[in-house]
């Protein structure tokens, strides 16, 4: 706490930057979001509290300052410290008197960390990261935090705030500046295992000199055992190949077994065109016999693609469960040249009653990845990362532990003892709450450790101080071969690893974000009153969207490489080309099939025919130019689960623009870059922009926000049969009105425009929800979502925010065609919330 209102600078080794920022507050109770990383595997100190770590450039950060990433104020002692003034002197013989061999080096696996949780392709190769979590614990050196404690080092002044509420954060907070920071250099492998060994030596010494008991250092080195650490296969070895090839039917890695999907038997038979929305139960689905049962198929009237049943969205009842028409997806019935004779569609069994929808969520007893039996290399070299991740930030937290005022004895502990029960209750009811989409991966399988243990390792097994320094070597070594392999682009270890994490083993990605609440509960019971400042929470810039979860997560979501995520050259011929094409904003009226409160379901609109084909087509070519497409995990769905026949997460492909400092939608997308939005996009926008205004009119109130302005804009991609499961989007990050438009990347089988689509709407808290609506939209149109359709917190009856659930508003979710092979693209645009929801 002595260190709130110091300048500080966080190494994100993904961005390979140092960010300037201050200490701006402590808290002992963790933040909820901080929780819930912790429920999912991360470990941290309770003892210690959390720092709240406010960047220079607006984004923030909880972090207990146990990484050596984190150099807060100076270090006199060491010879390229600049200006170390008597506070730095102060600061660092505190720390010395711990031990400090190693002077001030630090140790900083977590910036080597290895990817755990792929995903980013592209994104400017060779300066994006290509994980999204690094397991971020560097290790602490032996003479304890970077942070000034113990000697009385003074009192810094509290972070100031202006007139306007503005947090006063800039080069002189506190005593110290910037000049003052030392900016500490990575350690080369070796030198961080030497050092990692000098430490647990030195605290081994410290053991035996106080009888064992390490007096009030607890000695927390233990080192894991070979069996514990060791990976079955050969270190750097890839893992299984994750299939990403055209796979629409597919592929092992997202669809399951091939024995479940692949087999062209299967593939062959009826059972490909039920609608990944209509199929019923995973009985029906299990046996290939039954969905050719004669009995189950339905009248053709009921196959017609919505151009020949007219409006896409009239077929749905009101009554929200839809008619048979509703269900199933026109471009699967469409053709009878794919799907044989009219026979073949489903029957009212298969899609006509809204009870075959509920597709009851799976339990997963089975391995999400069956092609290795449910152990593959990866996990297991994973056990290995997570082990040298867990004594690492064993040794931060025993020395934390060790150093007043962080062992606080007379606070109460939050994790410790308010129960570890409670945390993973929390866990779980965030992502029950958080919505299908975004949250749900990190319920399941996510809480690891939220048996709150902390870890520990079994006694010396008699190795000796140099048998443990090779081991921690050959971890190191290990550590290091995985992100060389990550570096190099080679999908196997980290791709498999994200998908395996995401699928199963609860990766920190699965981080909620924190809620006006959680921020306003963390910042509010302070553990020390007088000496932490009150901080208005708005004037911290705290809230949805922000960072809180630093810890976990060393990749920020500034665009801090250079150029665009696309080829420019490409994008200018291509705009050029749309230009030629675009319609102007107004379209035919005829043409507009216009449908508002799409299925009785109030606030979404549906504009069927909002482009062209050749608008499309120009559009096809826009995507085309850009390479930097950012994978997004979505948390699985029943539907996707009973394709696979247990749990997978979805993953999309994202480019998110936007104004600076502000963050894409979702979870995960949360650590995507949000490019900046200027030229050929900022025109395509503004053209989209226009026409969506012009086919919704009032139906679409921007005009309320920053002069009716969009100022997102987000492109995906799902590659066919994949989903977004039903989610809501964040319920105060955006203004009213989001407002999506797609197509297929290529012709479709009806239309060459595309393929058409699912529009899934739900509503209900349950996994199952309550309310099912399936709407077929055409390729080339446009959806807009607003009031209960897209439940933003002042629409909310219950008041939820960011992706909490509830019962009055409706989830929207996509889902591409089962059996399509045209992948779908969508441009979504937003506006983001102002103050006071400005996040
Ligand atoms: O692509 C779409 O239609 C919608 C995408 C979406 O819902 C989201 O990104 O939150
Ligand atoms: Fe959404």
């Amino acid at each position: 706490m002595d260190v709130v209102g110091k300048r500080c600078r966080v190494w994100w080794p993904f961005d390979r930057e140092w960010y300037p920022g201050t200490v701006a507050h402590w808290t002992l109770s963790a933040p909820k979001a901080v929780r819930n990383a912790i429920a999912v595997g991360a470990t941290a100190d309770p003892a210690r509290g959390w720092y709240l770590i406010i960047y220079d450039d607006g984004e923030h950060e909880w972090n207990q300052l146990t990484d050596h990433s984190v150099i807060v104020g100076s270090r006199a002692s060491l010879p390229s410290a600049p200006r170390g003034g008597p506070e730095a002197r102060t600061e660092h013989a505190a720390g010395g008197a711990a031990g400090g061999a190693a002077g001030g080096a630090c140790l900083a696996l977590a910036a080597r960390g290895g990817c755990v949780a792929s995903a980013q392709r592209g994104v400017g190769a060779s300066d994006a990261p290509t994980s999204i979590r690094t397991g971020a614990h560097a290790a602490l050196d032996p003479d304890g935090a970077c942070v000034a404690r113990g000697a009385p080092t003074p009192t810094p002044p509290p972070t100031t705030f202006d007139a306007a509420g503005n947090c006063a954060r800039a080069q002189n907070v506190g005593a110290t500046t910037l000049a003052d920071v030392y900016v500490e250099p990575a350690l080369s492998a070796p030198a961080q295992a030497e050092h990692l060994a000098a430490a647990a030596q030195q605290q081994q010494q410290q053991m035996e000199q106080t009888g064992g008991t390490g007096g009030d250092r607890t000695p927390v080195v233990r080192l894991p055992t070979a069996a514990e650490v060791e990976p079955a296969g050969a270190a750097g070895v890839p893992c299984a190949p994750l299939h990403f090839a055209p796979a629409t039917h597919g592929s092992p890695a997202t669809h399951g077994s091939p024995a479940r999907h692949g087999s062209p038997a299967r593939h062959g038979s009826p059972a490909r065109h039920g609608s990944p929305v209509t199929h019923g139960s995973p009985a029906r689905h299990g046996s290939p016999a039954t969905h050719g049962s004669p009995a189950r198929h339905g009248s053709p009237a009921r196959h017609g693609s919505p151009a020949r049943h007219g409006s896409p969205v009239t077929h749905g009842s009101p009554a929200r469960h839809g008619s048979p028409a509703t269900h199933g997806s026109p471009a699967r019935h469409g053709s009878p040249a794919r799907h044989g004779s009219p026979a073949r569609h489903g029957s009212p069994a298969r899609h006509g009653s809204p009870v075959t929808h509920g597709v009851k969520r799976k339990a997963s007893g089975s391995s999400p990845w069956p092609w290795d039996g449910g152990v593959d290399r990866c996990e297991k070299q994973a056990v290995a990362f997570s082990a040298v991740r867990r004594a690492t930030t064993d040794v931060c937290s025993g020395a934390a532990r060790a150093m007043p005022p962080f062992a606080r004895a007379d606070q109460p502990a939050p994790f410790a003892q308010a129960g570890q029960p409670a945390r993973a209750r929390d866990a779980s009811h965030d992502c029950d709450e958080a919505g299908g989409g975004h949250h749900r991966g990190g319920c399941d399988e996510g809480a690891r450790d939220k048996d709150g243990a902390r870890p520990t390792w079994p006694d010396d097994d008699g190795v000796g101080e140099h048998g443990r320094r090779e081991r921690r070597e050959a971890l190191v070594r290990r550590v290091e071969q995985r992100e060389q392999l990550c570096d190099s682009g080679r999908r196997s270890p980290c791709d498999s690893g994200a998908r395996r994490g995401a699928a199963t083993s609860g990766t920190a990605s699965r981080l909620t974000l924190p809620t006006d609440d959680a921020a306003a509960q963390t910042l509010s019971p302070s553990a020390d009153p007088a000496a932490v400042p009150a901080l208005p929470l708005a004037a911290l810039g705290v809230g949805i969207g922000a960072r809180s979860d630093g810890m976990w997560h060393r990749r920020s979501s500034r665009v801090t490489h250079a150029g665009d995520p696309a080829d420019t050259t490409e994008l200018s011929g291509a705009l050029r080309h749309f230009l030629n094409v675009w319609r102007g904003p107004n379209i035919p009226a005829e043409e507009r099939t216009l449908m508002t409160n799409a299925s009785g379901i109030v606030g979404l609109h549906v504009c069927a025919a909002l482009l062209s084909v050749s608008e499309v087509q120009a559009l096809r070519l826009i995507f085309a130019a850009h390479k930097a497409w950012s994978q997004y995990i979505y948390g699985s769905s029943p539907a996707l689960e009973q394709r696979a026949g247990s749990r997978l997460d979805s993953v999309l492909q994202r480019i998110d623009f936007g104004p600076h400092g502000c963050h894409p939608e979702g979870v995960v997308a949360h650590q995507s870059p949000m490019w900046p939005l200027h030229g050929v996009r900022a025109r395509l926008l503004s053209l989209l922009q226009a026409r969506v205004r012009a086919a919704f009119g009032n139906l679409l109130p921007w005009s309320d926000e920053v002069g009716g302005q969009a100022d997102m804009m987000q492109m995906t991609q799902m590659r066919p049969s994949e989903e977004l499961a039903p989610h809501v989007d964040s319920r105060d990050r955006w203004g009213e009105g989001i407002a999506s438009m797609a197509w297929g990347q290529g012709e479709g089988l009806t239309s060459a425009a595309g393929e058409a689509w699912t529009l899934c709407m739900r509503r209900g808290t349950g996994k199952a929800a309550e309310d099912r609506v399936d709407i077929a939209l055409p390729a080339g149109a446009c959806y807009i979502i607003t009031r209960a359709a897209q439940g933003r917190t002042e629409h909310c009856l219950a008041n939820k925010v960011a992706h909490q659930r509830c019962s009055c508003c409706w989830q929207h979710g996509v889902q591409t065609d089962r059996n399509g092979f045209v992948t779908r693209q969508s441009i979504t645009v937003r506006v983001f919330a102002r103050w006071p929801h400005d996040r």
